[in-house]
């Protein structure tokens, strides 16, 4: 049985009383929720305040970030390290976010070297994939999400899977308020399963597979009843406690 883990993926938002105010929130809303994994990414000039705010907390908040680099030091202006990220707190890094390969050129190569560096270093990549609206629309989903996971498994090994977080994100429902139905986000899960499965049926089996876009309060628990969908990664509801926390719930609650 797949453990559930919900993401909250800030972005670029946040000031200290933001950080502060959204992490003691979501701590009291977590109150009494077991059976679910929850994470935030802060961006990572805030990290130091969220592990210090997660420490003091009475419910299990796991800390996250936004990026990594595939360098562990010296000349790369601008960039942050694994052990950096260690060194916060943070263990469960999204890499190849739409946003990152878009703004950022990232390619499938570069984000499967990101994920090599986590691995290598003991964090948990959280890979993110999926297709434009165009790719949707030319019936190209399933082979682009396939393309994206096989940078990992053909340099890595299927087995650098094991542990490791999906995150599928039709980059058309980020944002937009326009989700995929539940019902397509679990046709598009059980292939990105079968696709790993091709090459390790265990691995298929225990790898956790988020959905992400446009998850809301309201539409959560649809998701999370489908038996492929094993969490979710959230944006813009993520910046309220509330409305996270009832994502959370949803996570707990269809999980259970
Ligand atoms: O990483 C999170 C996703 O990009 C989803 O963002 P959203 O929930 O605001 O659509």
């Amino acid at each position: 049985m797949r453990h559930p883990v919900v993401m909250g993926n800030w972005k670029l938002n946040g000031s200290k009383e933001m950080v502060s105010d959204l992490l003691k929130g979501l701590d009291a809303e977590l109150n009494g929720v077991e059976g679910v994994d929850v994470a935030v990414a802060p961006p990572a000039m805030y990290l130091d305040l969220a592990e210090q705010l997660i420490s003091k907390a009475s419910n299990k908040i796991i800390l996250g970030a936004q990026n990594v680099d595939v360098n562990a030091s010296g000349a790369f202006t601008g960039d942050i390290s694994p052990e950096m990220l260690k060194d916060f707190g943070a263990s469960h890094i999204i890499i190849g976010h739409s946003e990152r390969r878009e703004y950022h050129n990232e390619s499938d190569e570069f984000v499967a070297k990101k994920f090599a560096f986590l691995k290598e270093h003991g964090l948990t990549p959280v890979l993110c994939i999926g297709e434009s609206e165009a790719q949707n629309e030319a019936g190209e989903t399933v082979a682009v999400c396939a393309r994206q996971i096989d940078a990992v498994i053909n340099t890595q090994g299927v087995e650098a899977l094991n542990g490791a977080i999906i995150a599928y994100e039709p980059i058309w429902a980020i944002g937009t308020g326009k989700a995929a139905t539940a019902d397509d986000a679990q046709r598009i899960h059980a292939a990105i399963r079968a696709h790993i499965a091709e090459k390790s049926e265990d691995v298929a089996k225990q790898v956790i597979i988020q959905y992400g876009g446009s998850v809301k309060p309201e539409n959560a628990a649809a998701y999370f009843a489908q038996p492929d969908i094993d969490g979710a990664l959230v944006g813009g509801a993520a910046l309220n406690a509330e409305s996270f926390a009832a994502i959370a719930k949803a996570a707990a609650e269809a999980k259970k």
